[in-house]
């Protein structure tokens, strides 16, 4: 393992009880396993867990956990369906864009992303190059079971969000792939169960390097 301090619990152990992994299904993808790095980046679909997991995976490892959404709502002082109200799904993909290259500058990070995130080429390359990517996983009857309360998540106020979800499902789900060096699924797993794989194949891949 190489000395530079790579791993968030480097020198620390492991952090207990990861191993306990029974009945649980990881694709595990080394494709990351060439890059050294200290954040782990959240990734995938509204209502998928990634503010969840990620709010718990940053406390299991005793690092910062950021969320895009919430760190522009914060920079802007708006909500996310009033960016979307005057300035279009344009702007609010402009704005994230410029809130996420900051934020993968930071080390030592837990990232929850943007559902849309990834739709930017150059976002998909930042968050290649600095972080073990997770592509949070469910299905589309799930993400509607967990978001139907929630009103903010401008995509969904729609006539019908099955079909909307199921059409950004199409677009999205290659690009998910495409960029995970991790896949888990949220639909048939807890969050603690999640938040355990996690942190199992970050470690294998860190001690791969
Ligand atoms: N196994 C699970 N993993 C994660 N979240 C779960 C799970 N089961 C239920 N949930 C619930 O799903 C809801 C949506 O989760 P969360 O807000 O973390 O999703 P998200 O991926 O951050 O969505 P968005 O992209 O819209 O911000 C939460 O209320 C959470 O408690
Ligand atoms: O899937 C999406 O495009 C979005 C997901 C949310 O995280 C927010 O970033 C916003 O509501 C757009
Ligand atoms: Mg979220």
């Amino acid at each position: 393992m190489n000395g530079s301090a790579f791993l968030f619990w480097a020198g620390r152990g492991l952090p207990p009880g990861i191993f306990d992994t029974h009945g649980m299904m990881t694709r595990f993808l080394t494709s990351c396993s060439m890059r050294q790095t200290q954040n782990i980046y959240l990734i995938g679909p509204m209502g998928a867990g990634k503010t969840t997991i990620g709010r718990l995976l940053a406390k299991a490892l005793d690092v910062r956990f950021i969320d895009s959404d919430r760190e522009i709502e914060q920079r802007t002082g708006v909500c996310i369906p009033m960016i979307f109200e005057y300035e279009g799904e344009e702007g609010f993909r402009r704005r994230e864009a410029e809130v996420l290259a900051e934020l993968c500058s930071e080390d030592r990070v837990v990232l929850a992303t943007g559902g849309g995130s990834i739709l930017l080429a150059k976002n998909r390359e930042l968050l290649h190059e600095r972080g073990f990517v997770v592509y949070l996983q469910c299905s589309v009857e799930k993400q509607l079971e967990r978001t139907h309360k929630d009103s903010n998540r401008p995509l969904l106020k729609t006539e019908n969000p099955r079909v909307k979800l199921q059409e950004l499902f199409r677009v999205r789900e290659p690009l998910y792939r495409s960029l995970a060096d991790l896949i888990v699924d949220t639909g048939t797993h807890s969050s603690r169960s999640a938040v355990r794989q996690i942190l199992r194949a970050y470690y294998r891949a860190s001690a791969n390097l």
